[in-house]
This record gives structure tokens, C-alpha cells and sequence, in this order.
């Protein structure tokens, strides 16, 4: 078995739970998004965004009220679409700084991402989240500023989480062959990509779903249980 040598984690599921995202972070920006909009909307970045999603639906032309509507439904479809995460880490960004919520972390999760630095390991993040909305996640987490301990951010304009390619492009970008990473995910399908670039895996099963008795990724119920 090959060493280990650096981890890449998932979000949602993995590190946080999947409530926290769905229940705490999706409403908030569903509901502050027509009024961000309506206030940033001359800013270049969020132009450049709104212009992405409208592609991304195949408009031709439409109105900012039409690409804010389109935005509302993509929340509540959890589309996983690189213009709308960027934009929700932007309005993110405002209740994290107003003390609005922490990112939630499981338990063992900052002690465990220490203990793997303090052995040598390299730790990143992918995540749909946009890279902003992932440094603000950690940054601003339960468990305090946990930034020191990640050497990189990777999201979806590295590509889609459940394609191979993704996952190549990110071993290329540590610099390592891929059997010395190991990604830390909840979704199988994701967790199927980065073993098919070559990627070792662990799969996250959080209480109260049961370990699989047999399963396709090695099982943990939490980080204490990954011994990379
Ligand atoms: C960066 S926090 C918000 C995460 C998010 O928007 C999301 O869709 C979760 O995706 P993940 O890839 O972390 O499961
Ligand atoms: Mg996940």
C-alpha cells in the first residue's frame, strides 16, 4: 500500500453536517439573494456571475429578475452550478462576518485535521462550494480558524465532483501521483471518480447510518476511525 501523503476532504456530509448546509446556509442566501443582487449587482464579479448562470440555462437574453428566479429554483434544486455557489459564498460571506452562525464541524473533525498535520500530511478541500465560500466555511467554523491547516481549495472550476478528470487536474495541481492522496467523502459516486483517477478513498457514513457491512469504499463512521 502506497504512503499516504496528503488528504483531500469533502464539505458537506464529511467534515459538516449535511443539515447545517441545507438548513442553516441554503435559506439564508435563498432569502437574502433578490436583495444582494439588487444591491452588488453593478459589482464586476457578481455581473460576471449572473452572465454564467444565464448561459449555464441556455438564455439568449434575459432580465435580472429572470436569472434571479433562475437562482431561486437552483437553491432549491441544490444544482451544484459554479455561478451559483460563487454568488451564495458572497452573500455567505455578510452573516458570517455579522455572527450570524459558525460553520458547524463534527466533533473529532479539528483535532483529527491537527493530529494529520502534525504526522506531515497535506490537507485540502473540495467542495462545490465556491473556494471563497470554503475559506469563509473553515475560517469562521465552530471548532475556530481552521485556514492554517489547509494547503489549498479546490471547487467546481477544477470540474464536476463526479467526473475523473476532476480529480486528475487536482493531483496535478498538489503535485503528487494520485495513489499518495486519499479523499474523504460522503457520496459514492464522487468517492467512484477519484478512485478511478487513481485516488485511495474513505468513505464517511455519519451516525445514525450504519457502517455498510460490505461496501465498494473503505467505511468510517468519523475521522478518529481513518488511519491513512
Ligand atoms: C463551502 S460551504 C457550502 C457547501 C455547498 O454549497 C455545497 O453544495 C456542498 O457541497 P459539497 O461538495 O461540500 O458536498
Ligand atoms: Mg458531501
Amino acid at each position: 500500500m502506497s504512503e499516504i501523503r496528503a488528504i483531500v476532504t469533502d464539505i458537506e456530509g464529511t467534515t459538516s453536517s449535511i443539515s447545517f448546509v441545507r438548513d442553516v446556509l441554503f435559506p439564508y442566501a435563498r432569502k437574502r439573494l433578490p436583495a444582494f443582487i439588487e444591491t452588488h449587482g453593478d459589482r464586476s464579479e457578481v455581473q460576471h456571475w449572473l452572465h454564467e448562470a444565464a448561459k449555464e440555462a441556455g438564455y439568449v437574453e434575459a432580465t435580472r429578475q429572470e436569472v434571479v428566479e433562475l437562482l431561486l429554483r437552483w437553491i432549491d434544486e441544490d444544482r451544484k452550478s459554479t455561478a451559483l455557489k460563487a454568488l451564495q459564498g458572497m452573500i455567505w460571506q455578510e452573516g458570517y462576518e455579522a455572527g450570524d452562525y459558525q460553520a458547524h464541524m463534527y466533533p473529532e473533525v479539528a483535532a483529527r485535521l491537527r493530529a494529520w498535520r502534525a504526522d506531515g500530511l497535506r490537507l485540502y478541500v473540495y467542495s462545490s462550494g465556491s473556494v471563497p465560500a470554503q475559506k469563509l466555511f473553515f475560517g469562521y467554523s465552530e471548532a475556530g480558524d481552521l485556514t492554517p491547516l489547509f494547503a489549498g481549495y479546490f471547487d467546481t472550476e477544477t470540474g464536476p465532483k463526479r467526473e475523473r478528470a476532476s480529480y486528475e487536474r487536482i493531483a496535478d495541481a498538489i503535485g503528487e501521483q494520485p495513489e499518495h492522496l486519499l479523499f474523504l467523502s460522503d457520496i459514492v459516486e464522487e468517492l467512484d471518480a477519484a478512485r478511478a483517477a487513481g485516488f485511495r478513498t474513505a468513505w464517511l457514513v455519519r451516525p445514525p447510518h450504519p457502517l455498510p457491512a460490505q461496501s465498494q469504499h473503505p467505511a468510517f463512521a468519523d475521522f478518529d476511525a481513518i488511519a491513512p
